[in-house]
């Protein structure tokens, strides 16, 4: 089953196309990792598909209510527990498995801490976790190992995994080599687009619009 349909996408950022060209597909228990230079795009291109933006031209096709994306921000509730945040989550999206969600990525210790009160590290296994309450099929991800040590590293690429195993599918930007043998890379390098072709009127930020 294909998850994910990209069809020679192009966007944007600032009124300025970022990269252009791009098509890709993923199927269930495929993952791409996008690599790049930074400011290339690979940010943009994530928000876009996400829904977050329109693209520019192209097309993105997938199933109805597939996304749960992550964002370099941990999308915590900050005066809420642990537990009471991912219940919030599974509840918006109808997902659940609190439980399994803690212990892959090794939350149960901090079960009744209040988000605030989280390292950095622990926030971004706390935003990990969110996606695995979801119970949705396709992870976009924007750099989701930043601030974790190595063992909580290992830790998501095991949650990738088993999501993949399950069915889903996951695109994500990282500079980090996950170990995962059914992740494909994608440079975006050869899709920048050609400089100084504006695509709205100076000043427009396709993320408001
Ligand atoms: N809020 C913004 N307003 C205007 N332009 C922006 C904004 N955010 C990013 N850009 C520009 O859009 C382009 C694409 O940025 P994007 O964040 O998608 O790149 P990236 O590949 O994810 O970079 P990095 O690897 O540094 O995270 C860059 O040229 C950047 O300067």
């Amino acid at each position: 089953m294909s998850l994910l349909t990209v069809q020679d996408l192009a966007v944007a950022r600032g009124g300025m196309r970022a990269v252009e060209g791009v098509t890709f597909s993923l199927a269930a228990g495929q993952a791409l990792i996008l690599r790049g230079p930074n400011g290339i795009g690979k940010t943009t291109l994530l928000r876009t598909i996400a829904g977050l933006q329109p693209p520019v031209q192209g097309r993105i096709a997938m199933p109805d209510d597939a996304v749960a994306y992550a964002a370099h921000a941990d999308g915590l509730k900050t005066a809420l527990t642990v537990t009471e945040n991912l219940r919030f989550w599974a509840e918006i999206f109808g997902g659940g498995g609190l439980d399994a969600a803690m212990s892959a990525m090794d939350l149960r210790g901090l079960a009744d801490r209040p988000a605030a009160a989280l390292s950095a590290g622990q926030k971004r296994r706390l935003g990990l976790a969110r996606l695995l309450v979801t119970g949705r099929k396709l992870w976009i991800l924007d750099e989701p190992t930043v601030s974790l040590d190595t063992a909580s590293v290992a830790r998501f690429a095991t949650a990738v995994r088993d999501h993949l195993a399950a069915g889903g599918a996951a695109l994500m930007a990282t500079h980090i080599d996950l170990g995962l043998d059914e992740v494909e890379v994608l440079d975006l390098t050869p899709r920048r687009a050609k400089p100084g072709v504006p695509t709205r009127p100076a000043g427009f930020n396709e993320a408001f619009a």
